[in-house]
């Protein structure tokens, strides 16, 4: 009814008793087509950007992943999680050099993390559960490291550390975490990255169509602070990402979301096709052979105990091992 009085673009937000009314003077676009230009003055002054997408006044919105720890990304099939990753990674790695930023994907469906091979600053994409396994031990040892420092130092935080001993952020994003729910070594370790990793710079990005309890422990999920619900295909799985409306995105509005900080707003991603960022992300590639580590883990230590510097300096290019 407000729809045939307003327009398209009202939004009635409210519960029992009291209601808002709120007519916009136009409404979400319905592609937003990427561009790094638009988006980077958005980034200046937060410590590890995010970039989210447009809301209805035609902000971009991006938040600062140290102050706002832990993502979570859901939403059915198809509804455009993987993309919204695609362009987070993309921003970042335009964004920030090595020496700021390490990022640490698994790709369990295997589906495109491979257009960030050879990033110089992404090290390590893992294709199955014991790489994730061995990926995240390395992680807990590097979380060791540094919150040692942080102590003799006397700081809480690795940002009030002199720039000059300031480690990298460190992202780990694992896709469909699904397949690995079984898995105790990596959910252990999950549970110690999101709970810690904040003031020590190592910031979890979780991917997934349905984070109900049996996949992600209540540990795990309490910690991821921010969420995007894309699209869901019932008010039970809107709620349970934490985005309850979800279930009212048309299949048609693609990029579609809900962003879950301290409120609820729709927004619409940034769309960046797949050909589009492997020709952006060119430029960020090592191209000396001495850059790249020849063969997997397996082949710089037998045992598979691998030194820090290996694992933690060097691409792990782990589908060439599968
Ligand atoms: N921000 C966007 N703007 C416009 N179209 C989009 C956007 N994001 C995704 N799409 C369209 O939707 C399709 C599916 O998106 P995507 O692969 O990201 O979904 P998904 O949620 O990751 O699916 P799955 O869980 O099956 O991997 C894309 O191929 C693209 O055509």
């Amino acid at each position: 009814m407000f729809q045939q009085v307003f327009g398209q673009h009202v939004q009635l937000e409210g519960d029992y008793k009291r209601f808002t009314l709120t007519i916009y003077h136009r409404g979400l676009p319905n592609e937003l087509s990427y561009s790094f230009e638009k988006i980077k003055p958005h980034l200046e002054g937060l410590a590890l950007p995010i970039i989210c997408g447009m809301d209805r006044y035609g902000k971009y919105i991006a938040y600062d992943a140290i102050q706002e720890p832990h993502l979570l990304i859901a939403g059915e099939s198809g509804s455009g999680k993987s993309t919204q990753l695609r362009s987070i990674l993309t921003t970042l790695i335009q964004y920030y050099d090595e020496n700021r930023l390490h990022i640490y994907l698994a790709d369990l469906k295997m589906s495109e993390f491979h257009i960030f091979k050879r990033c110089r600053q992404v090290k390590s994409i893992c294709t199955t559960p014991e790489q994730i396994e061995r990926m995240l031990a390395r992680i807990q040892s590097e979380m060791k490291r540094r919150s040692k420092l942080l102590n003799e130092k006397e700081v809480a935080h690795i940002n009030d550390l002199p720039e000059a001993e300031r480690p990298p952020y460190i992202l780990v994003c694992i896709d469909e975490l699904v397949i690995v729910k079984d898995n105790k070594d990596v959910m252990n370790a999950l549970v110690q990255l999101v709970a810690i990793g904040r003031a020590l710079g190592i910031i979890a990005i979780l991917s997934m169509q349905r984070p109900s309890h049996d996949i992600l422990d209540t540990k795990i999920r309490t910690n991821l602070t921010v969420r995007m619900g894309f699209r869901t295909d019932s008010v039970t799985n809107a709620r349970i990402i934490g985005t309850p409306g979800a279930e009212k995105i048309s299949i048609e509005q693609r990029g579609r979301f809900l962003l879950k900080r301290e409120d609820l707003i729709e927004l619409q991603a940034p769309f960046l096709p797949l050909e589009r960022a492997k020709k952006i992300l060119e430029r960020y590639k090592v191209v000396e052979q001495k850059d790249v580590l020849p063969r997997g883990l397996e082949a710089a230590s037998p045992q598979g105990d691998v030194s820090e510097e290996i694992i933690l300096g060097v691409l792990d290019d782990a589908t060439d091992q599968t």
